[in-house]
């Protein structure tokens, strides 16, 4: 993935002349009162004292997930705590909220999330909020509301304060009918899930958005990550998750996909370090608004054979889940991502996943 590279002469004459700031940019501003400051958008949101410098002023929504926890320590180490402000419509953990500044924000809410937007004067806004593929076929009508709407709500939010949005697709905005073994940035995508035809959905507004109104838009494809302290929110790659934790807790461990279905992952750390690198890339050095990201890619029985060097005892069955099956089989297998380097392959992280979840004692002699 050429996340930064140079512009070719091609696409700069695209940018220049369709939009990028320039051109048609009426932002679309909703006809929506200009509402009094409410107490309700700032009460949560403790320890405040905004300094005045050049770092951006970030708001992540949907951050209490699997990864808005880890991508908002990121943020605060390189922008400082009180300049990255994580949301939720969830109540955070006591170590998360002393951690630094949180707030409520329902992304269904337009004049809330407004008010947030403004009172803090944020820059940058990394959305998050979303229903993952196995949540969203089991509540469409929500999914629907929460990817589509609550999306619409936030480019238009960017787009009228001239945010810097980054928004996360993934493997699951592609189809059966996707190249799948490699899959590239660009071919056909007509995904079978509510989760995916939001995801597509999202990249072509945020992409419709730039050239039309010149937000600056930018956006990953994640493959299934994996992260040691937080919990996947739904998802068909949960399970390479769950076998960590049930490996340190019974030695037991069900697996709901089949054992040779294959499906690009990626540890955490990457996933973030991907994310802050795209975001802080030039405009001018994207030649485009979505990019795969990728690091490995591996089925469950590789998976396991890799944890059972670490926990030689762990027992596995298969009880495959028809629904998740049936997703994971129309994904990717492996995801082109071209020249991104990752630094997590398959042993360093399972490794790093039993070094962090604390299994350093019970590491195979057999090793
Ligand atoms: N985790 C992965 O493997 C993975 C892979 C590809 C893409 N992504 C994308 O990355 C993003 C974050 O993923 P995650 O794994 O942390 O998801 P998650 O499901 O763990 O968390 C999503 C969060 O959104 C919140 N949310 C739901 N409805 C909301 C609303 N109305 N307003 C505000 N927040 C709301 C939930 O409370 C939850 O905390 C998502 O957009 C997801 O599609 C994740
Ligand atoms: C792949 C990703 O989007 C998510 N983990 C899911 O399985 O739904």
């Amino acid at each position: 993935m050429p996340i930064v590279k140079t512009v070719s002469r091609a696409v700069s004459q695209l940018l220049q002349s369709s939009g990028c700031g320039c051109g048609i940019s009426i932002v679309p501003i909703r006809c929506i009162g200009v509402s009094p400051r409410q107490v309700a958008s700032d009460a949560s949101f403790h320890s405040v004292s905004f300094s005045e410098s050049d770092h951006p002023r970030v708001l992540i929504t949907g951050g209490l997930g699997q990864l808005g926890v880890g991508l908002a320590k990121l943020l605060r180490k390189r922008f400082g705590k009180n300049n990255v402000i994580l949301s939720d419509i969830r109540k955070p953990a006591d170590n998360v909220f002393y951690s630094g500044p949180f707030i409520y924000a329902d992304i269904l809410d337009y004049k809330n999330l407004r008010e947030i937007v403004v009172n803090n004067r944020i820059t940058w806004l990394f959305h998050y909020s979303a229903l993952l593929s196995a949540v969203g076929e089991a509540n469409v009508p929500l999914a629907r509301a929460v990817n589509i709407t609550g999306l619409h709500n936030v480019l238009d939010i960017a787009a009228e304060h001239h945010l810097r949005l980054f928004v996360p697709s993934t493997i699951g905005a592609f189809g059966p009918t996707s190249p799948r073994d490699p899959t590239p940035d660009l071919c056909i995508q007509r995904p079978r899930t509510i989760y995916g035809v939001s995801k597509v959905h999202a990249e072509l507004m945020g992409e419709y958005y730039h050239y039309r109104y010149g937000l600056d838009f930018r956006c990953l494809r994640y493959p299934g990550i994996i992260s040691a302290d937080s919990q996947p929110g739904g998802g068909t790659t949960d399970y390479a998750v769950q076998i960590f934790h049930d490996a340190m807790k019974t030695g037991k461990f069900q697996c709901n996909l089949k054992p040779d279905t294959r499906l690009p992952m990626m540890y955490i750390d990457d996933c973030l370090r991907a994310t802050l690198e795209v975001m802080e890339a030039p405009a001018e050095a994207l030649s485009m608004r979505t990019y795969n990201i990728s690091a490995m890619s591996f089925t469950p029985e590789e998976l396991v054979q890799e944890v059972q060097k670490h926990v030689p005892e762990l027992q596995v069955t298969y009880s495959v889940d028809e629904v998740r099956q049936a997703i994971a089989d129309s994904w990717p297998m492996n995801f082109d991502d071209r020249d991104w380097k990752h630094d997590y392959d398959l042993p360093e992280l399972v490794t790093t996943m039993f070094s962090f979840l604390g299994s350093d004692s019970r590491i195979a002699q057999a090793n």
